[in-house]
């Protein structure tokens, strides 16, 4: 072993935890080094979260053209170009990783491009990309080292060379049939995009449902929304087996004898922690059965002096999460005792309409005996989505008896915007009055709050009793048109 060169800190992994806390160390004047093997500043900036919205958002205006006639737009010949969709996202992630670049020299924390791995206690060889390896010691040491989509044992699924969602943010051409192997976040999404650029999309679902922990109200909801886009829907499905080649010509074996035929196939199956040789064992550090690395509340792994974070970790695979478990140890660092306990975790699916969630679902809820009261709306209750022409979806609410917000979730356009209000009361144990007594500016997504809330005012507490679910009429029609969105038309108050 070379003589190791001494660090404050070293950070394994660049993702949002890894990234953040180079920044916070470095620029209080720490020597930190900040080990990457790929993509600077991690998955998101580069092959996941902003991209696929970079693409999720030009199909939307895909979708647009599509319903220009409906907005009193009449246009001309209209085509989807994939190469200049792929340039558009290409130019966002060459911009962020400037903003990277000069993150990390204005806080003089050091990149160093290679894969990291404990030699010793302590220590960490990284095999540079460029060639050649450095060896390099600290008393303290992060791992953030993310994940990877899985690619499950089934025959001849790997051989077909299947997308991840990396391979399908960069097509430059349309598939002309997708098959989307799995209906969780990705598959949503990106199915829901390509449809929307023109290709035929089949998902392939195992789960007896779309995103199968959700409320039935909201599976059912999603299901129709995918159905009217023309995106086909294949659920209970044990795939047993997989033929062909994507990018040409693929075919998924289905074990009750169905065939599924595609040009392209995408896997968005779950995730695979990227945990493997890293020399974990020479230094004491355990990992969980999901192969995550093994940490107490406080994000400190089996060996002294060592942390870990976000997806590696096994927090909820979200980028808000990791830069979370980056503020509990950058806290912990200062004496603090933060811990994971409890946390919100608040969720969007950037579908079209979103799909936003914090706190208890109804399913959660009902399992777990706890009771609430319900308020549900359809989202043309928000008086904003008439103008906009998105009326699809609904809010709901759940309150506990003391009035405390339980959970929240919306299927609506831009209802991830809608968190944050909901998140404040929930966070700070304001009872829901505090946000239903708020003078809520018309006509705003969030003005649908008010009747949200007055919903639940009239509603039982029973974890059993069927809440009424209230179409709003606005206190004129009783014919609303809603009802035919799959929402049961009764009475409903206006603006308490
Ligand atoms: C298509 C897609 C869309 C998503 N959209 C969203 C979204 O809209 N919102 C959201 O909140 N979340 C989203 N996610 C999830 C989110 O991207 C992840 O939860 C988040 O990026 C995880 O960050 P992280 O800090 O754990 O690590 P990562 O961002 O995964 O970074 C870890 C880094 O460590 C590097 N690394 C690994 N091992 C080593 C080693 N031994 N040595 C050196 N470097 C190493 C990796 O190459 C990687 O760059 C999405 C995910 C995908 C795949
Ligand atoms: N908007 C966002 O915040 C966002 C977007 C994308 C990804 N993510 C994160 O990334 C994670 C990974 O996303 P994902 O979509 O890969 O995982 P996921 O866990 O969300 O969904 C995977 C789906 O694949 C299904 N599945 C698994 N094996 C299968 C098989 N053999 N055949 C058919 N179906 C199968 C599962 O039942 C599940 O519905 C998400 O859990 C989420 O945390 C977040």
């Amino acid at each position: 072993m070379s003589t190791p060169e001494q660090y404050d800190a070293i950070i394994i992994g660049s993702g949002e935890g890894g990234k953040y806390l180079a920044w916070h160390l470095a620029s209080q004047g720490k020597k930190v080094a900040n080990i990457e093997d790929k993509r600077l500043g991690g998955a998101c900036p580069n092959i996941a979260c902003l991209p696929s919205k970079n693409v999720i958002h030009s199909a939307k205006v895909a979708s647009f053209f599509q319903r220009g006639a409906e907005f009193g737009i009449v246009h001309g010949k209209w085509h989807v170009d994939m190469e200049a969709v792929s340039a558009r996202r290409q130019r966002m992630i060459d911009g962020l990783r400037d903003m990277h670049l000069n993150n990390y020299a204005k806080s003089k924390a050091e990149i160093v491009m290679g894969f990291g791995r404990f030699l010793a206690e302590k220590t960490v060889e990284v095999a540079l990309n460029a060639g050649g390896t450095r060896t390099l010691r600290s008393d303290y040491i992060f791992l953030d080292t993310g994940s990877r989509a899985t690619i499950d044992p089934i025959a001849g699924l790997a051989e077909s060379a299947p997308m991840t969602h990396i391979e399908a943010l960069e097509l430059t051409i349309l598939p002309e049939h997708l098959l989307v192997l799995g209906g969780g976040f990705i598959g949503l999404e990106l199915a829901q995009a390509m449809r929307r650029f023109g290709s035929n999309v089949t998902i392939v679902e195992r789960n007896p449902t779309l995103v199968h922990r959700e409320d039935p109200d909201v599976t059912e909801a999603l299901h129709q929304l995918f159905a009217d886009e023309g995106i086909d829907i294949v659920t209970n499905a044990s795939v047993t087996r997989v033929e062909g080649t994507s990018g040409k010509s693929v075919i998924v074996h289905l074990g009750d004898g169905a065939r599924l035929e595609g040009t392209h196939l995408l896997v968005a199956t779950g995730r695979t922690p990227n945990t493997q040789n890293m020399g974990l064992d020479l230094v004491g550090i355990k990992t969980t059965p999901s192969g995550h690395f093994q940490v107490n509340d406080r994000l400190e792994t089996t060996a002294p002096g060592v942390w870990a974070m976000g997806d590696s970790a096994g927090s909820p695979h979200f980028t808000h999460i990791s830069f979370d478990d980056f503020r509990i140890i950058r806290d912990n660092l200062a004496g603090a005792n933060r811990t994971t306990k409890n946390r919100h975790v608040p969720s969007v699916t950037f579908t079209d309409p979103e799909l936003s969630h914090v706190g208890l679902t109804e399913n959660e809820a009902k399992k777990q005996g706890t009771a609430y009261r319900l308020g549900k709306i359809p989202m043309a209750a928000a008086l904003r989505t008439r103008t906009l022409d998105e009326t699809r979806g609904f809010m709901k609410v759940l309150i506990a008896p003391d009035d405390r917000i339980l959970g929240f979730t919306a299927l609506g356009p831009g209802v991830g915007e809608l968190l944050p209000v909901i998140q404040l009361a929930m966070s700070a144990d304001l009872p829901y009055t505090a946000v239903h007594n708020l003078i809520l500016t018309h006509p705003t997504l969030s003005e649908g709050f008010i009747n949200l809330f007055n919903t639940a005012q009239r509603n039982p507490h029973s974890n059993q009793t069927q809440a009424n679910h209230s179409i709003p009429t606005n206190g004129r029609a009783t014919s609303d048109p809603l009802s035919q969105q799959g929402t049961h038309a009764t009475k409903w108050p206006p603006h308490a």
